[in-house]
């Protein structure tokens, strides 16, 4: 095989709850990572050096730093230390990247996690390395704590940093995502002295039964006035949370109609999209095909 195209979708925390924070600085949380039908687009080319070159740029955002060129570096030199021992005659590992992007940056919709979580997926078949999915989350882990979840390509429950997780079946309903101009840091929000850290833990039971609430929600409000329209603006249509750190806020609808006529009432300042959780990635279905 040498090419392959794959989506590398969306997601939204349902739900963010902060329960602590660990001695290296991380906080450990619970939360409900919902996917979406909905995302970037990504084209990947062999290459017959060990080249990994990616178009376009993302502005302001350095190659280097980019998090699928960081996942492929990573992926490639993983993959030349342990394939070495093995066999020396392998062809090149190197790649051009197309990349379609869709999703806002910093929306807390894991735009960036779910770019290196496809990479390392694409990259894994195109390169013929058949590295299994523990090897591919832990890999996927060292580059950000929302990462495994699109690895594993399940809707999911998580705790830990995010990084254990329980595959749930939510009902798809479909969910109005508002996109706030604005970009909110996430290490910064974690870092803020009014951070909520000291949430009690609840069982999945309780949170399909009850519901929770995201504790970033009043800061990132507090901080960020775009955030706080949006919410107030959703709210009359339906149960608004924020997703993440923000800046994306969302509602879930009972259909796509309905989801989409809130849309359209949307003030021009207001942009946004309309999209079907699902309870697993299609990225997957297209692997798996
Ligand atoms: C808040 C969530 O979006 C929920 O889905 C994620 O847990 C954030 O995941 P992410 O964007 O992949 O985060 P990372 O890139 O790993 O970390 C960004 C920064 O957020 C802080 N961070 C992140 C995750 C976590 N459980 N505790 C943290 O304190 C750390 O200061 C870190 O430097
Ligand atoms: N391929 C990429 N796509 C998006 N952002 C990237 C990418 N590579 C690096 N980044 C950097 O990562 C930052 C966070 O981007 P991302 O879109 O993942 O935010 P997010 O939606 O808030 O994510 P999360 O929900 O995981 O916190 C961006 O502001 C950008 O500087």
């Amino acid at each position: 095989m040498n090419s392959i195209t794959l989506p590398a979708p969306a997601k939204l925390n349902l739900f963010l709850h902060i329960t602590g924070q660990r001695s290296d600085g991380y906080h450990t949380l619970q939360t409900l990572f919902q996917l979406l039908d909905f995302g970037d687009q990504l084209h990947y080319q062999r290459r017959q050096d060990e080249q990994i070159t990616l178009q376009p740029d993302i502005p302001g955002v350095a190659t280097e730093d980019n998090l699928i060129v960081r996942a492929a570096r990573l992926l490639q030199g993983y993959a030349q230390q342990h394939r070495a021992r093995v066999d020396l005659d392998n062809p090149p590992l190197g790649v051009d990247i197309h990349l379609d992007k869709r999703l806002p940056m910093g929306g807390g919709i894991g735009g960036g996690s779910s770019n290196a979580a496809t990479t390392l997926l694409a990259l894994n078949h195109l390169w013929g390395l058949q590295l299994d999915t523990d090897t591919l989350a832990e890999l996927g882990r060292q580059l950000g704590a929302d990462v495994p979840v699109f690895i594993r390509g399940k809707t999911a429950w998580a705790e830990g940093i995010g990084e254990q997780l329980q595959a749930v079946e939510m009902p798809e309903d479909w969910f109005l995502v508002l996109t706030p101009d604005c970009h909110v840091s996430t290490a910064e929000i974690f870092s803020h002295k009014d951070l909520t850290r000291g949430t009690s833990d609840i069982t999945v039971a309780a949170f399909l039964e009850q519901g929770g609430h995201n504790d970033c929600q009043p800061l990132v409000r507090n901080l960020f006035p775009e955030v706080d329209s949006a919410l107030e603006w959703l709210s009359r249509y339906g149960d608004a949370k924020m997703t993440g750190t923000g800046a994306c806020v969302f509602a879930p609808f009972d259909d796509k109609a309905s989801a989409e006529a809130v849309l359209a009432k949307a003030p021009d300042h207001l942009k946004g999209f309309v999209a079907r959780g699902v309870n697993q990635s299609e990225v997957h279905q297209l692997l798996n095909r």
